[in-house]
């Protein structure tokens, strides 16, 4: 089979999203799509063309992701990839993740990143499972918030979201450097938090917006919605489902926390993407109802990889020589002298012995500081090989807040 790779033309669009849909198995909602639509840069984005239509699709947006120590790293977003059911597990997206790559690299991107839609898919290519997404089931009839002194002095006020999105934009642009793996908005993205179409609410209500304000200035945000269950034995039995809930100080957060599990005639709350160390788990009164787990949320792949490990800081001091192995990018390949600590770093090509042995992905897994390097040994993905130096690069990586992308794209 032979395989066109085109950037796409903006009159494929529809030929691209109907095949992309097609694969995925499921329409989109038409005004979510054209969303997706305006966000995409189509001059980043590749249609794989054989037997005379698309058989293959992949995007990437332009994002700007914090990484440990806040500094905001441009790096490509890669999205919307499928390959037609017909054409699958003949190479079609082997080809378009070689593309891409090269294509980042040639424009100087340091990193890519994206949300799989199966974990086995993009190890291969250099990606690593680098943050985690706490999902949660807190049963609200038994389970009660506790606030610190002062909550009762901030004041909610209920809007629509598009009434609240630009309070709740200002306190998300402020909160968007002190985590790594949160993306600054692009131009249009606050369209995303607001979409909502029936279609796509699964019973739910329209969503609201819970403003939070303390002094006159609103200092968090929650946006939810809820279902509206009836009775269950006789006892009201609503779920509200939280979209997301912000806040810029602890007193803050708690007293969001407080409302979202005292909604009336509800019975349970329950979210699917908060940071794995999100402070509510200590403020529960009863952490086994709240049925809180994980999953695997943002990969992260180095195309530059010295420039990537020096965009970073260091939790601990590090002077580590890596022996990387790279078969997808093998620009990357070889042995890398890294040195920094909490102000900055250093990265560079050396022929000194190395201290540690690993591959592409695990750095990727490893990059924003959520998953220790000796976890990654402990699997036998990494080799220490001069001793100490595991444990002082382990401590170095890590980042003390868990990195944790906020939205999917
Ligand atoms: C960032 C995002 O957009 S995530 C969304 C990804 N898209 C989807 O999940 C939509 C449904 N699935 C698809 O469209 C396709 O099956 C894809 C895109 C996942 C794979 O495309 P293909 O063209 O079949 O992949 P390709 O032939 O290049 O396979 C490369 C290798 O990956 C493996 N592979 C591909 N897909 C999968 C999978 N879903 N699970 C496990 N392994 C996979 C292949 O077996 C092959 O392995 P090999 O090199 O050892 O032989």
């Amino acid at each position: 089979m032979k395989i066109d790779l085109r950037v796409l033309a903006a009159e494929d669009w529809e030929e691209f999203a109907l095949r992309l849909e097609r694969a995925f198995g499921d329409a989109e909602d038409p005004e979510e799509m054209a969303m997706w639509r305006d966000f995409l840069p189509f001059e980043r984005s590749i249609a794989a063309w054989a037997d005379g239509g698309i058989v293959g699709t992949a995007g990437a947006f332009d994002f700007r992701m914090t990484v440990p120590g806040g500094t905001l790293l441009d790096a490509a977003g890669v999205t919307m990839v499928s390959v037609q059911p017909t054409h699958r597990r003949r190479g079609v997206l082997t080809a378009m993740m070689r593309r891409q790559l090269d294509d980042f690299r040639d424009r100087g991107l340091t990193v890519a990143l994206l949300t799989a839609s199966e974990p086995s898919i993009y190890g291969r290519f250099g990606y690593g499972a680098a943050t985690r997404q706490l999902h949660g089931l807190i049963d609200t009839t038994r389970v009660s918030v506790a606030v610190p002194p002062g909550a009762d002095a901030v004041r909610l006020r209920l809007v629509t979201p598009a009434e609240g999105v630009a309070a709740c934009e200002a306190v998300y642009a402020r909160l968007v450097p002190t985590r790594p793996g949160m993306l600054a908005r692009q131009p249009q993205w606050e369209r995303l938090p607001l979409m909502d179409p029936p279609s796509a609410r699964g019973g739910f209500g329209a969503r609201l917006c819970v403003l939070a304000e303390v002094d006159g200035e609103v200092r968090g945000y929650a946006r939810y919605s809820v279902k509206a269950g009836g009775t269950r034995l006789g006892v009201p039995d609503s779920t509200v489902k939280l979209r997301d809930v912000e806040a810029l100080d602890p007193v803050t957060y708690a007293a969001l926390w407080r409302y979202l599990t005292e909604i009336d005639l509800a019975a349970r709350l329950t979210f699917h993407n908060r940071p794995v160390d999100d402070p509510v788990q200590q403020i529960v009164s009863d952490i086994r109802r709240c049925d809180f787990g994980w999953r695997d949320g943002l990969y992260v792949r180095l195309v530059d990889l010295p420039a990537a490990l020096a965009a970073r800081a260091y939790t601990a001091p590090v002077d580590v020589v890596l022996d990387v192995e790279d078969a997808f990018c093998p620009w990357n390949t070889g042995r890398w002298r890294l040195a920094g600590d909490a102000t900055g770093a250093s990265c560079v090509r050396t022929s000194d012995p190395a201290d540690l042995a690993l591959g592409a992905r695990e750095l990727g897994t490893a990059y924003l500081g959520g998953h220790g390097l000796r976890a990654l040994a402990g699997a036998g993905l990494v080799a220490e090989l001069r001793p100490g130096a595991l444990a002082e690069a382990s401590a170095a990586f890590r980042s003390d807040l868990d990195p944790w992308l906020p939205h999917g794209f």
